[in-house]
């Protein structure tokens, strides 16, 4: 009986081998769980309830992603992880299951769960994918407000699931009360921004009111820099380390190059200039604020293509309105962009 137990154990260390080649997932730690190979498993490894399996094939996800595969498993181990991979390549998906599995909804004054974003945008963006996940069950989940963290009755709010930037929570903590000492989950989402928006500290005091000891933090991420990779090791015990493709790359789908323009100016030489050797509209470009977005428009108003520009100032008719127009260039500041969610294929960064 020892023998075969060994050999059934050495199968599935193999098994999860070849998932793990199969789909360029990367890890480091010990005894880690195999990669999901299918939805069904949820049900049939975790015993994961219907309603969520439902509203998974409704939302139309049929298949895992790699950093679902890999993660879903890991957390719902009651293991801690700190997981990088590509944008758009489902993380959002896979913190928020195994939360949604583990956590019971119901009583009033106690979060749950806790989900740390960098900007408004996609904290909202994030609170709308978990609402819709959770239909069907009473998940009290709450967008972290202006107006919620400064007048939050905390103690009598069904709020099992708290998204929200750091500053807003921080002050929830220290100036409305709210206890995180029953929080189970902790996810810091794209911690690359977090950290590099200089909000360590505030995160290092956020950490330390997650006070509950058999809590589970993960911390998602598009590129890994050693810095945070550092910082992560600080917080997480016994943490497993995911990667999925190439630390720090982007999607393989995207074909990148880099110019080397020298000066301000050059970047808008360079430019014009690949408009002219290729124009393949509909063009995004990305730069790093919407004063960058209008100034960029400013100058390529006048140029002869249709160009237009969305920025957190336009109001939301406004963006309707640019949904509908044959656009062929727009100018954006990625937040914004995911947030409109626009169907484009052709994509540029100019910043
Ligand atoms: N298993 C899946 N099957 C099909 N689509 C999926 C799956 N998981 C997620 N998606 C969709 O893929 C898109 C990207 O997912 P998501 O926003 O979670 O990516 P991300 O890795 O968090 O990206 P970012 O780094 O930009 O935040 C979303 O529209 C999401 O609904």
């Amino acid at each position: 009986a020892v023998v075969r137990r060994r050999k059934e154990a050495e199968r599935e260390i193999e098994r999860a081998a070849i998932l793990r080649k199969r789909y360029d997932i990367h890890i480091s730690g010990h005894n880690v769980p195999a990669p999901l190979e299918s939805f069904e498993e949820l049900v049939s490894r975790y015993d994961c309830d219907s309603y969520l399996v439902g509203n998974l094939s409704k939302l139309g996800f049929q298949e895992p992603t790699p950093i679902q595969r890999q993660a879903i498993s890991i957390l719902l181990s009651g293991r801690e992880c700190f997981a990088c991979a590509p944008t758009g390549s489902g993380k959002t998906l896979a913190f928020l299951l195994p939360m949604l599995m583990k956590i019971k909804p119901g009583s009033k004054g106690c979060v749950k769960a806790v989900i740390l974003c960098p900007t408004r945008e996609l904290a909202a963006q994030t609170t709308r994918e978990c609402k819709k996940l959770a239909k069907g069950r009473k998940f009290g989940v709450k967008l972290m407000t202006k107006d919620l963290s400064q007048d939050g009755n905390f103690k009598d709010m069904h709020c099992d699931i708290l998204v929200s930037t750091p500053l807003r929570l921080d002050h929830a903590i220290r100036k409305r009360d709210l206890d995180l000492s029953r929080v189970e989950y902790l996810v810091l989402d794209e911690s690359d921004k977090l950290f590099e928006l200089g909000f360590v500290e505030v995160i290092d005091s956020i950490v330390k009111a997650c006070s509950n000891p058999s809590i589970i933090r993960s911390l998602f991420s598009a590129t890994l820099p050693e810095t945070i990779e550092a910082l992560a090791r600080t917080i997480m015990h016994d943490a497993v380390r995911i990667i999925v493709g190439r630390k720090n790359s982007a999607s393989s789908m995207i074909k990148q190059k880099l110019i080397f323009a020298g000066t301000e100016r050059g970047k808008l030489i360079a430019l014009r200039q690949s408009f002219a050797e290729s124009l393949n509209p509909p063009v995004l470009v990305f730069v790093q604020s919407k004063e960058r977005a209008k100034e960029l428009y400013r100058e390529l108003v006048y140029d002869d293509i249709r160009v237009d520009v969305i920025h957190g100032d336009l109001t939301e008719e406004q963006v309707l309105l640019l949904h509908n127009l044959p656009i062929l260039i727009l100018i954006t500041v990625p937040v914004v962009f995911c947030f409109h969610c626009f169907n484009t294929v052709d994509i540029r960064l100019a910043d």
